[in-house]
């Protein structure tokens, strides 16, 4: 389907992010691994979100949906069993996938973990070599690497290593199964430690479950700023324990609320969105720090953001190590601005749903933008013309260049994928003043 800008009123206004996707898939695995009933409230119900869904119920999760979507209750697994008859189709959902392999490890039978095209060209083979050590017996059915992955008995826990640079989906997936696992776990990551905010994500929602962390990468070092990959410490060591029921709220999406803030930046105009927490842990709230540089006005509350635009930006120079979600928005916003934009620390943003640096300078180049595609981000020379883009089946790319027909005439192919992580954007963009249209 197209994707296309199709009006224009009434630009700006108030609008409310949508649920956090990564706090979400945190909080239905947990939740499914408690003992007891636990309410998530306002969660996350996308594509993606349904993959853990699905695959925690098939792992002997109770979880009712309320008729309104605000949220979800979940009756934890006694005996963590496969229940599926065949290979378990994970859908687009890399956290999903990378989650629950250590979690299969748990069970008492064998799990096929598979996915949609996108999801069988992502990168396992780390995690798979990470759980060895800790008596996870797991393959890759093509020997490849990816997917379809088959995951046998036996993950106890106790001391594995893995590298940091690939993503930290890995570390999330052995600390969220390590912490229940026989042995406990003691876990050193090696190298560069990219995606860390989501680490920090991880062990935000496994403490609200109950689980004493011994040592916080991030607490134990006051210094460290999750912004900033300063931080030394990489080691986790956390006994086996029980993750324990409870009633959660999940907080808003600040990628999501990348492609909202971003529209009236490149408009001009005024936004204010609810549910974006100041205190969050989410590597994307980088977002406000760019479009502020990027000559945007941002004030932020406790549970909001505004931003005043005149609609004039400028480049910038962002390392997105961090928060690499952000690559295809800051593409954009740096297509849609004045002078250079340098986007830098973001290799890994190659093992997402697509090849993001690389799809994001060939879409751009189809609009005319000057781009130069480096191993680890990019280099954009604002400027762009009307044409035609294809999404490639990535959800961010969809919602990120749609930006550009704020401005220019321009159709998204395979535009209909942002359900994958934001199944109201058509929605929440006219509540701000831009209507779009979906047809064949
Ligand atoms: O754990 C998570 O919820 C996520 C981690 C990040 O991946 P990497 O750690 O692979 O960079 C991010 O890109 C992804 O959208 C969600
Ligand atoms: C990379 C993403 O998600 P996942 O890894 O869960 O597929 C994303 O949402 O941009």
């Amino acid at each position: 389907m197209i994707l296309k800008v199709k009006n224009l009123s009434n630009i700006g206004g108030v609008v409310k992010a949508p649920p956090s996707k990564s706090y979400t898939h945190r909080a239905i695995i947990i939740a499914s691994l408690a003992d007891g009933n636990s309410i998530l409230h306002d969660p996350l119900i996308s594509e993606d979100t349904i993959s853990s869904i699905d695959a925690c119920r098939l792992f002997g999760a109770e979880i009712d949906l309320s008729s309104d979507n605000s949220y979800l209750k979940i009756k934890g697994i006694e005996k963590i069993e496969n229940h599926s008859k065949g290979p378990i189709d994970l859908k687009n959902s890399g956290t999903t996938l990378r989650i629950m392999t250590s979690v299969a490890g748990l069970a008492q039978n064998e799990t096929i973990f598979t996915g949609d095209d996108s999801l069988k060209s992502r990168p396992m083979q780390m995690l798979l070599d990470g759980i060895k050590p800790l008596g996870g017996n797991t393959i890759s059915i093509l020997k490849n690497g990816k997917p379809p992955i088959a995951i046998k008995p036996g993950f106890v826990g106790g001391k594995s290593f893995i590298n940091g640079n690939v993503s930290s989906q890995f570390i999330s997936s052995i600390l969220i199964a390590g912490a229940i696992s026989e042995k406990g776990i003691e876990l050193e990551v090696k190298g560069d430690f990219i995606s860390k905010s989501y680490v920090a994500m991880t062990l935000d929602v496994m403490e609200k479950f109950g689980i004493k962390l011994e040592t916080d990468l991030f607490t134990k070092h006051p210094d460290c700023d999750l912004v900033e990959k300063k931080c030394s410490s990489t080691s986790f060591f956390i006994k086996p324990q029980k993750y324990i029921a409870t009633d959660y709220v999940i907080e808003g999406d600040y990628s999501s609320a990348s492609y909202l803030l971003g529209a009236i930046a490149i408009l001009g105009g005024e936004i204010k969105v609810k549910n974006l927490f100041k205190d969050s842990k989410q590597g994307d709230k980088l977002i406000l720090a760019i479009l502020e540089d990027m000559g945007a006005e941002i004030t932020v509350t406790d549970d909001s953001v505004t931003l005043k635009s005149e609609g004039n930006l400028k480049g910038v120079n962002i390392d997105l190590h961090n928060a690499p979600d952000l690559l295809p928005t800051v593409s954009v916003l740096g297509a849609m601005a004045k002078g250079k934009t340098t986007i830098t620390g973001v290799h890994h943003a190659r093992f997402k749903e697509t090849d993001r640096i690389d799809k994001c300078a060939e879409e751009l180049t189809k609009l005319k933008c000057e781009v130069e595609e480096k191993e680890d981000g990019l280099i954009i020379q604002g400027g762009v013309s009307s044409g035609t883009v294809n999404s490639h089946d990535d959800h961010r790319i969809a919602m990120a260049f749609s930006l550009i027909g704020l401005k220019h005439e321009i159709a998204i192919e395979n535009g209909n994928v942002f359900s994958v992580s934001f199944p109201n954007f058509i929605e929440s963009m006219a509540e701000i003043g831009v209507e779009l249209d979906l047809f064949n």
